[in-house]
């Protein structure tokens, strides 16, 4: 293989129902420091159906060059149908690296594809970087139970691939006037492309706000002792959504059966990255850490005052949560003339 042939960072940009999904603005924003570092040219890889008129979005928060998959064949996610599209744009375009989301579809495209190719692949990556050669790309993440951080590098095989977690890394400013390149592309499908049919979408959740895209997070932990102040009513809950905000959990809540796992924060939860993450009754484990440190402002009630979460917290309240937290949801309804 002769690596100089390679060229692009391209981001595997992901859009449901029409809408793209941030974390493909998230991976532009790193794709084009990466690309500024190894001196080459981000792009965009956008596949569905009526997805065109999204290229401009993907330009504007940083793509130089955006190559569309407009297909009704592909209006629904179909890992064997994408991953071909995406295995004969390698082999037409040739790119040198391919970042994409480790969300769920993502985390099911990405090893597929890497294995189609022949290549490695660095799943849930949290830290990008260029190595000292100037060319070769660092895939940084979590390893032994989060204890270490690897960096793990692919140097003799293209495209270089890894899957990055969404919130990891912040969104960049659009900017409207920016100019790139739409590419209409022919996907070449054939129904033995299809292994699988879709049939029906079903939502799981519930209504509300999710928490990997909520501004505002309330999470509980073992200390919260039981359902209920997480569930309406509760007072994890009603803080929430005065705030606007959604209701998350450490893992010992979850797997007491307190809350769904789809509210869990950390390293086998979600990585959430909102303006607000106030942390009730949960110690700081670095599991729980690895998802939510990325916050921007993070407020920690705990009644043990050396509870390792007072580490990484921008304000502490050394207390009981069921003290603190009708209080203070008392003291926002106040202020918001709600009370
Ligand atoms: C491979 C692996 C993956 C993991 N993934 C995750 C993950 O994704 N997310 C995650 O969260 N954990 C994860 N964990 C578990 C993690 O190690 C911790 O066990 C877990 O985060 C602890 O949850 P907690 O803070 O709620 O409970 P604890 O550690 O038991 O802490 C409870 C805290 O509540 C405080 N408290 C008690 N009562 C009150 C009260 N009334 N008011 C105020 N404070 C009070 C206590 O002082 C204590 O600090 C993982 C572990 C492993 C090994």
């Amino acid at each position: 293989m002769d690596l100089a042939e390679y060229k692009g960072v391209y981001v595997i940009a992901e859009q449901f129902e029409g809408k793209l999904r941030n974390v493909s603005f998230e991976l532009l924003g790193q794709g084009r420091k990466l690309a500024d570092g190894i001196g080459d040219e981000v792009g965009a890889v956008l596949i569905g159906y009526n997805v065109k008129p999204l290229a401009q979005e993907l330009i504007a928060h940083g793509a130089h060059k955006v190559y569309v998959y407009d297909d009704e064949k592909l209006a629904n996610y179909n890992t064997t149908a994408y991953s071909k599209v995406l295995c004969d744009f390698f082999h037409e375009v040739k790119p040198n690296v391919f970042l994409v989301g480790a969300t769920n579809i993502g985390r099911d495209l990405g090893p597929r594809v890497a294995n189609s190719l022949k290549t490695g692949l660095t799943a849930d990556c949290t830290g990008l970087s260029v190595d000292e050669d100037g060319k070769t790309i660092v895939w940084t993440r979590p390893a032994l139970g989060g204890n270490i951080m690897a960096e793990i590098i692919c140097p003799d095989n293209r495209p270089q691939m890894g899957t990055v977690r969404p919130n990891v890394f912040k969104k960049p400013e659009a900017d409207p006037s920016a100019t790139g390149e739409v590419i209409e592309m022919e996907a070449k499908l054939s129904d033995a492309d299809f292994m699988t049919k879709f049939v029906e979408l079903i939502k799981m959740g519930g209504e509300g706000v999710k928490i990997e895209e909520a501004d505002v997070i309330v999470a509980g932990g073992r200390g919260m002792n039981g359902a209920e102040p997480f569930v309406g009513g509760g007072i994890l809950k009603e803080l929430a959504d005065v705030l606007g905000g959604a209701v998350g959990a450490s893992r010992a809540a979850v797997d007491a059966g307190w809350i769904d796992a789809l509210h869990q924060v950390g390293q086998t939860g979600k990585t959430v990255g909102p303006k607000l993450y106030i942390a009730c009754a949960i110690s700081g484990a670095i599991q729980h850490l690895a998802g939510m440190t990325g916050s921007d402002c993070i407020i920690a009630i705990n009644k043990d005052e050396d509870a390792p979460i007072f580490k990484v917290c921008d304000y502490g309240i050394v207390g009981d949560a069921f003290e603190v937290v009708p209080k203070l949801t008392a003291a926002i309804k106040a202020a918001k003339g709600m009370a």
